[in-house]
């Protein structure tokens, strides 16, 4: 008989990937039965507010408490409506903290399950604030697991103090949402081989964006249509402004040993300041403000087009120095035959030299980025008892 080891889990965040995590932890209950895994869902925070399990003492003495399938699936339907978690009706045994009281229970959750089963705390927000909470759950020896960037691309201490934990901290849809980017390049790493170059595409929303403008689609309406698509940010202009990718970047460029900044990083914006999140909402932008920027891209496209080109947004990791933007490519060209939310990463090291390694497929969406999660939980199953 296989043993069943049980992963609680406290999920923060519950958008368009922290549902589909839990939906996926749903569908695969069968699936995890057979390899001896029970996911357990302690906790689920939103912006507002964290529901935990009642009684997580007794969660922790019994291994078995849990947000039960049948109350995980009304939440999910209540958030996909817009509700906050704190307009939930039932409740499902749980417990609701406010805004100000949820940090300290997430610390009480982790402090008590840190020390019978284990916790994996999932940030699937795109807060920077959370960074704090995470350093204290993983000096309390919980593991985390990202999607979001923010707690790796801020303060290099932050990013040192986490990736410290290696054996207890996966990152993977922080790069490529579910592509093993950060699996390869930790796996060449580790092998003593030194990386000189990483260059490619590394934003499905830009990918999309940029493959649709050559069909003659205005830009206003691509970027939208990747909103609704599940690819961006929750604010697009995080996107449009380069920002995403250098996130991206920088955490590629931190795994290799560079002590840089997101300061340090050359960025194109493809929108200018003054329709930046200071100036206007997200709303305005995209009701309004964005149509007047799609005459001057289609010049761009029109004016590349013109040469045999294709516009691709692109980073380059090199020499210690990291950069993204706009650039001309050949149509006929890897980058250029890209197409929708494709992402395409080329490594080059002394092994990788002639021939560099490739990694190319679906780089954002909803449901391949919270696959991408729920394999790294997976992948931490050893930790747990
Ligand atoms: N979509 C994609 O293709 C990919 C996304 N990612 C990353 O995944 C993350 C989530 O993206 P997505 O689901 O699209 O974003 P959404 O905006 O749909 O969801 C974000 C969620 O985080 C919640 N939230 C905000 N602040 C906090 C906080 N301080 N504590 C707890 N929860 C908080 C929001 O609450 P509320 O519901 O109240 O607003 C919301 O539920 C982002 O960091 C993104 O960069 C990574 C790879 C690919
Ligand atoms: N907004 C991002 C999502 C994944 O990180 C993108 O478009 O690539």
């Amino acid at each position: 008989m296989v043993e069943t080891k049980s992963i609680p889990i406290l999920l923060l965040g519950c958008g368009g990937v922290g549902r589909h995590l839990l939906r996926h932890i749903l569908s695969c209950r069968s699936l995890h039965s057979q390899m001896g895994l029970v996911l357990r869902v302690v906790g689920v925070a939103d912006s507002r507010s964290l529901l935990a399990v009642s009684d997580a003492a007794a969660a922790a003495a019994a291994a078995t408490a849990s947000m039960d399938d049948a109350f995980l699936a009304e939440l999910c339907r209540s958030k996909s409506s817009g509700s906050p978690l704190s307009s939930l009706v039932r409740l499902g045994g749980c417990q609701l903290f406010t805004d100000s009281e949820a940090k300290g229970k997430i610390i009480d959750v982790a402090r008590l399950l840190s020390t019978s089963t284990g916790l994996a705390v999932v940030d699937c927000s795109a807060s920077s604030e959370i960074v704090d909470t995470l350093k204290e759950v993983m000096s309390l020896g919980c593991c985390v697991v990202l999607a979001n960037k923010k707690p790796l691309t801020c303060a290099i201490e932050d990013f040192e103090k986490l990736v410290f934990h290696f054996r207890r901290i996966r990152f993977e849809s922080t790069v490529g949402a579910g592509l093993p980017v950060i699996a390869s390049v930790t796996r060449i790493i580790a092998s003593g081989d030194p990386i000189s170059r990483i260059m490619g595409s590394l934003s499905g929303t830009l990918g999309y964006v940029m493959s649709e403008l050559e069909d003659g689609k205005p830009f206003s309406q691509v970027v939208k249509a990747a909103k609704s698509l599940g690819f961006t940010e929750p604010d697009p202009r995080d996107d449009l402004s380069g920002m995403d990718v250098a996130r991206k970047g920088l955490i590629l460029a931190r795994l290799l040993g560079w002590k840089m900044s997101l300061n340090d990083i050359k960025v194109e914006s493809l929108y200018p300041s003054e329709f930046g999140p200071g100036s206007m909402t997200t709303e305005v932008f995209l009701g309004s403000a964005i149509s007047q920027l799609d005459k001057s891209i289609e010049e761009r496209v029109t004016a590349a087009s013109s040469k045999g080109n294709v516009l691709r947004y692109v980073c380059v990791i090199e020499n210690s120095r990291c950069q993204v933007g706009l650039q001309e490519i050949p149509k006929d060209s890897p980058l250029g035959r890209l197409r929708g939310s494709d992402n395409v990463v080329e490594i080059c090291s002394h092994c990788y030299a002639n021939s560099p390694l490739v990694i190319q497929g679906a780089g954002a969406g909803n449901d391949t980025t919270a696959a991408g999660v729920l394999a790294d939980i997976i992948d931490l199953q050893d930790l747990f008892k």
